[in-house]
């Protein structure tokens, strides 16, 4: 039985000095933040997620960013190590909290970096995004540690944006959805959508039709909402700021032995 548990980390009161690459930088509500990820973290709950809080991370700015910090796959969580050298920290309490939850732990190691952002899991298929946060060998150690568990890693230029999964994700019948403008090469996948807003690319799968998104990606909202899915919509106004998106709030570990 697939388990329903989903790593989450309390931001920072540091949250406003986080990273930005791709967009300007814009003042941080830092309380408005918090009522923001309050609320996400409610929406997995209310949907059957079971929130596991990572230990916080005071020092680490952009530490509610979670998902950069760990791949899973079956029970195994890699351990990433960010092309950003400020995020590195965040690693050790995330460490601690998948072994506790049982995961067989392995690593990316210099010099192999990589960000959980990067990678987008579709069944046994891993895209991974070769861009900034990633590089070469990470995507090599990705391949060594998941393709002997039955996975097929596929790399993607990522150029446009902070990571893959800035520009696509995948809806629950496997169909990726991204904005074209902000998509190296859309052909790679077998069968891609097209949405009209570049934060409308963003879907976390709650569960059946049930999909996380952000509240600024509306005309996305009522395309899929038309197509029979149903969006479950959270204002993260303050997280986009810092180029975040719903996706890297949580990280969801769906194959747990415990
Ligand atoms: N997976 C993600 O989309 N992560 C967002 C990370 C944002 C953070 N400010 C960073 O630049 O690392």
């Amino acid at each position: 039985m697939p388990s329903k548990k989903a790593l989450v980390r309390r931001p920072s009161p540091r949250l406003a000095e986080g990273l930005v690459t791709h967009v300007e930088r814009e003042k941080v509500d830092v309380d408005l933040a918090l009522e923001q990820w309050e609320t996400y973290v409610e929406a997995l709950r209310a949907h059957g997620w079971e929130t596991v809080e990572v230990d916080p991370e005071d020092d680490c700015p952009d530490s509610v960013f979670v998902e950069d910090t760990v791949v899973m796959y079956k029970n195994v969580a890699l351990i990433a190590r960010s092309g950003a050298e400020s995020r590195r920290e965040e690693t050790i309490g995330v460490e601690e909290a998948v072994a506790r939850l049982g995961c067989s732990v392995n690593w990316i190691w210099e010099p192999g970096t990589l960000d959980g952002g990067d990678v987008l899991k579709i069944d046994d298929t891993i895209y991974v995004g070769r861009g900034g946060r990633t590089n070469a060998a990470g995507v090599q150690q990705l391949r060594a540690a998941f393709e002997p568990l039955g996975a097929q890693v596929v790399a993607v230029p990522v150029n446009k944006v902070l990571h893959l999964k800035s520009a696509v994700t995948a809806l629950p019948d496997g169909t990726v959805i991204g904005h074209i403008p902000k998509v190296d090469r859309p052909a790679l996948f077998p069968r891609f959508l097209s949405v009209p807003e570049e934060a409308g690319a963003h879907v976390v799968l709650l569960g059946g039709p049930k999909l996380l998104m952000a509240a600024s990606a509306p005309k996305t909202v009522e395309l899929l909402t038309d197509l029979g899915f149903e969006p479950v919509v959270v204002d993260i106004s303050e997280f986009e700021k810092l180029e975040g998106c719903v996706t890297c709030l949580s990280v969801r570990l769906r194959d747990l032995y415990a």
